[in-house]
């Protein structure tokens, strides 16, 4: 099957309340946002009544109440949001990336999503309900991995299986008619001219699914070694940009992503950009192999830093108690000896952290 062409839009009309406005009461004294006070023109706080993050509510005088507390920093460290639970990070994390893809498929007329692995792909369950499973423009949606495990695509371990499972395979509006997505495919390619012509063959899949078009969902090629699926993924990535479905960032001259969903794992790696591991640094390929990754299974493909940082916005999706010690290095005043993979997280466009108040909790 040749690769889908985009050609209409949609209008996402959803929204949530507007934030409410600020004002601030002495005393002022929470250590987080001592750097806000003493910089005020270099940041902005809003607050949100049921904020939960070491802030009295009491001391803020909010016209409205959320269930969000937001805070923008310098741009370095991106927009902070903290919410009372991972159901509201969801639902925000939801509406986020609708908006993103409204914003795209009218300005491009495509809309390139890059999924990584792990609890992630809990987190982005409320983009698969009402409003947003009938809102969203899915026919426009271009997917993939920001890393993938080497193992077939049917294996516990695969990152695709996980978004098939817990995303892509989840059923659309009541009689909607709506495309298979591909389950499972390989990418075929032939080097030539410098760019890859990709094909893909489809095993047929019940419908009622998000209504992505099969060719626009990039798994990688199951059938290659580590190192040829690296290969391979890169040499689509090319055709894509080639071909704009991907842009290409004017300054890197690299793909530029609409928007990338990372986790982190509790040791601060992203994507499978690991602390301390050489592929950190890595900065000839797009796309790189790993053999000794540290979290299981070892062998893994992974985008490296220059295509991560070359995106247009990157949503850093971060829940849980167990990793607020590394978003206190990242973010607050937590300290590591070495620069760990998530600080390394600075894109050319947007950076937007969503933490749960236990992601949250040592700032
Ligand atoms: O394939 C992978 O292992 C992931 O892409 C990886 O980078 C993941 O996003 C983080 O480990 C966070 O995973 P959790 O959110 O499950 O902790």
């Amino acid at each position: 099957m040749a690769f889908s062409s985009c050609s209409t839009t949609a209008i996402l009309r959803t929204s949530l309340p507007p934030l409410p406005s600020l004002r601030r009461s002495p005393p002022y004294t929470p250590p987080i946002f001592q750097s806000l006070v003493a910089n005020p023109p270099a940041c902005s706080l809003r607050l949100h009544k049921s904020s939960r993050i070491g802030v009295n509510p009491e001391e803020f005088h909010c016209k409205a109440s959320s269930s969000m507390a937001e805070i923008a920093t310098e741009k370095a460290k991106g927009k902070v949001q903290v919410f009372d639970s991972e159901e509201d990070l969801a639902v925000s994390l939801a509406k986020h990336t609708a908006d993103l893809s409204d914003k795209f498929a009218k300005r491009r007329g495509a809309f390139t999503v890059v999924l990584s692995g792990g609890s992630l792909i809990k987190s982005l369950r409320k983009l698969v309900e009402a409003p947003y499973i009938d809102a969203v423009e899915w026919s426009k949606w271009h997917v993939f991995w920001v890393d993938e495990r080497v193992v077939p695509k049917d294996h516990e371990d695969s990152n695709y299986k996980l978004a098939f499972d817990g995303f892509l395979s989840k059923e659309g509006g009541e009689g909607r008619a709506s495309l298979a997505v591909n389950y499972p495919y390989a990418m075929l390619h032939t080097k030539d001219g410098g760019y890859s012509i990709c094909q893909k063959y489809i095993k047929p899949e019940p419908t009622g699914q998000v209504p992505i078009p099969p060719g626009n969902v990039y798994a990688i090629n199951d059938a290659l070694s580590a190192e040829g699926a690296a290969d391979d993924y890169e040499t689509c990535l090319k055709h894509l940009v080639k071909s704009n479905i991907i842009d290409i960032s004017q300054a890197t001259g690299l793909p530029k992503f609409d928007l990338m969903l990372l986790g982190m794992g509790p040791d601060g790696h992203v994507a499978s950009l690991f602390p301390g591991h050489p592929l950190v640094q890595a900065n000839k390929q797009w796309v790189a192999f790993i053999k000794d990754s540290p979290k299981p299974p070892p062998e893994r493909i992974t985008f490296t830093f220059p295509v991560i940082n070359s995106s247009a916005n990157i949503a850093l999706v971060v829940a849980g108690a167990g990793k607020a010690n590394v978003v206190n290095v990242a973010l607050g005043n937590g300290q590591s000896s070495d620069l760990l993979p998530v600080q390394m997280v600075s894109p050319e466009g947007e950076l937007t952290w969503f933490l749960d108040k236990g992601a949250a909790s040592q700032l």
